[in-house]
């Protein structure tokens, strides 16, 4: 049997899948936590790796490796290939006057869209390197070569230091705010008015069934990807499906043929790891509002699931707004969580926890309007991501989305992704995988829920 590895860097912990190259059974796995927080050292990823990689019983008897990471955070190295500063994540939101800046710069953000096909928000690493320039100027002046998670850890694990040696992939380039997956190329001229004209070493961007190189031992390391790109990868999507993932973040994305044409920007023009588009929507809050929400009623994620299953559809007139860390869609970085509609009546804890799963799939459902408005069927939704290991959510979504949900049985689909772009690097043949997924219906909520949602939301939204 030959096996490959497939490895998940993402927000909240490391985790490594040892696969059948011919069949995606998982034959082994490990995982290890990453630090809390947006701002962390690359190295605690790197550690995160080692010990995943142990605790999956090493990679010693893998043919390939390939490392999906969470998308957009900044990794400055120097001239020597040291790490320059903590790297800022995606979920840092210190940037979002840089974006407005970057917006305003370029002419608005039809024209951020018409040339990266993304528009600037906090999350997006060009406002980070514009924060950077304009906040830590020696940092910036430092700063000799630019990269993402998944780029720094494949260049670690080849055992490079030579920054000239960094690669990437289409899918993560495309988060970038740099890089055009319409055109397939960097854009110097964004670049410039991100870094203030500094032009520093940038990865050189694989295809999908590329290798990047090896690591001891002849291990054949795969381009990699963004972690979205390899869920869809892992998942094996086609025209008609679309991914709901609850991770730390909340993300619907579906592959495409063509890029989107948002003119707003909101569905980001992303790429997918197989050479086709990833039409992409991302909040900053997922499964962590459904933890700080038990947190508070003082109850585990089992027991805080049982509650908001025994609450009534609608949670007695309670709608719960989940921008507990600021919000990316909509724009409003600075924006705090509400709950409206309290009364006598409805104050339980089980009202709370069922408003708070109800308005957390209710800003998902948001999010699949935004996508579904740029023309893409959904045809089947499917959900993953660790949030989907609540059994209310598994529940509720059904009847919040109006539709059957499919619920892929319980894997990392990050990492099942790519292992498959491993088995791609390693045979070059992309493996035919199966994922079995579970069909979950319920009764369809009425459009009150959802309308008292929007309601409390467009409150939050006037400030
Ligand atoms: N039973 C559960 N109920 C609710 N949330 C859960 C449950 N199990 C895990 N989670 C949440 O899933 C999140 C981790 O999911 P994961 O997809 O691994 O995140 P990420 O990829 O962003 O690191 C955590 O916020 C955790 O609280
Ligand atoms: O910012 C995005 C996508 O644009 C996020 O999807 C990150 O890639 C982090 O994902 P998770 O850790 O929530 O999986």
């Amino acid at each position: 049997m030959t096996l490959v590895a497939g490895v998940d860097s993402s927000t909240q912990s490391c985790k490594v899948l040892i696969c059948d190259a011919a069949t995606g059974e998982v034959v082994r796995s490990g995982s290890a936590p990453h630090p809390p927080g947006t701002e962390v050292h690359p190295d605690h990823w790197w550690d995160a790796l080692q010990s995943a990689v142990e605790s999956a019983g090493g990679l010693g008897d893998v043919a390939a490796v390939s490392v999906a990471g969470q998308q957009h955070g900044l990794i400055c190295l120097d001239r020597d290939g040291q790490v320059v500063r903590d790297a800022l994540l995606w979920n840092d939101t210190r940037s979002a006057g840089s974006a407005s800046t970057l917006i305003d710069e370029l002419g608005g953000a039809a024209e951020w869209a018409d040339r990266v096909g993304v528009v600037p928000v906090a999350s997006i690493t060009a406002t980070k390197l514009r924060w950077l320039a304009d906040n830590e100027p020696d940092h910036a002046d430092a700063t000799a070569a630019v990269c993402l998670p998944h780029d720094w850890l494949t260049w670690r694990l080849r055992g490079e230091t030579d920054i000239h040696e960094l690669t990437t992939d289409r899918s993560d380039a495309s988060g970038t705010g740099y890089y055009s997956a319409a055109s397939d190329s960097y854009r110097d001229d964004v670049f410039d008015i991100a870094f203030g004209g500094r032009r520093p070493v940038l990865p050189r961007v694989l295809g999908p069934a590329d290798t990047a190189g090896t690591m001891s031992g002849g291990i054949v390391i795969g381009v990699g990807a963004g972690d979205n790109a390899a869920a869809a990868l892992g998942l094996a999507v086609g025209p008609g499906d679309c991914v709901v993932s609850l991770g730390t973040s909340g993300v619907v994305s579906a592959v495409s043929g063509s890029p989107p044409r948002d003119a707003d920007g909101v569905v980001a023009g992303f790429a997918d790891a197989t050479g086709r588009h990833l039409p992409l929507v991302c909040t900053l809050n997922g499964a962590p509002v459904l933890a700080a929400t038990a947190r508070m009623l003082g109850v585990d994620l089992d027991d805080f699931g049982t509650l908001a299953l025994s609450a009534q559809q609608g949670a007695g007139g309670l709608a719960f707004v989940p921008y507990l860390a600021g919000e990316r869609t909509p724009n409003l970085p600075d924006a705090t969580g509400s709950l409206v509609g309290v009364t006598a009546d409805n104050w339980t804890p089980e009202n709370v926890a069922r408003a708070a799963v109800e308005g957390l799939l209710c800003s998902l459902q948001y999010c699949l309007d935004l996508v579904r408005g740029q023309g893409v069927d959904l045809d089947r939704v499917l959900m993953i991501g660790g949030g989907v290991r609540s059994a209310a959510v598994r529940d509720i979504a059904p009847e919040l989305f109006g539709r059957t949900v499919h619920i892929p049985e319980a894997g990392e689909y990050v990492a099942l992704g790519a292992a498959r772009q491993a088995a791609w690097a390693a045979t070059g043949e992309l493996p035919d995988w199966q994922v079995p997924a579970e069909e979950r219906t319920g009764v369809a909520a009425g459009p009150h829920v959802y309308a008292r949602y929007r309601e409390a939301a467009d409150l939050v939204l006037r400030g």
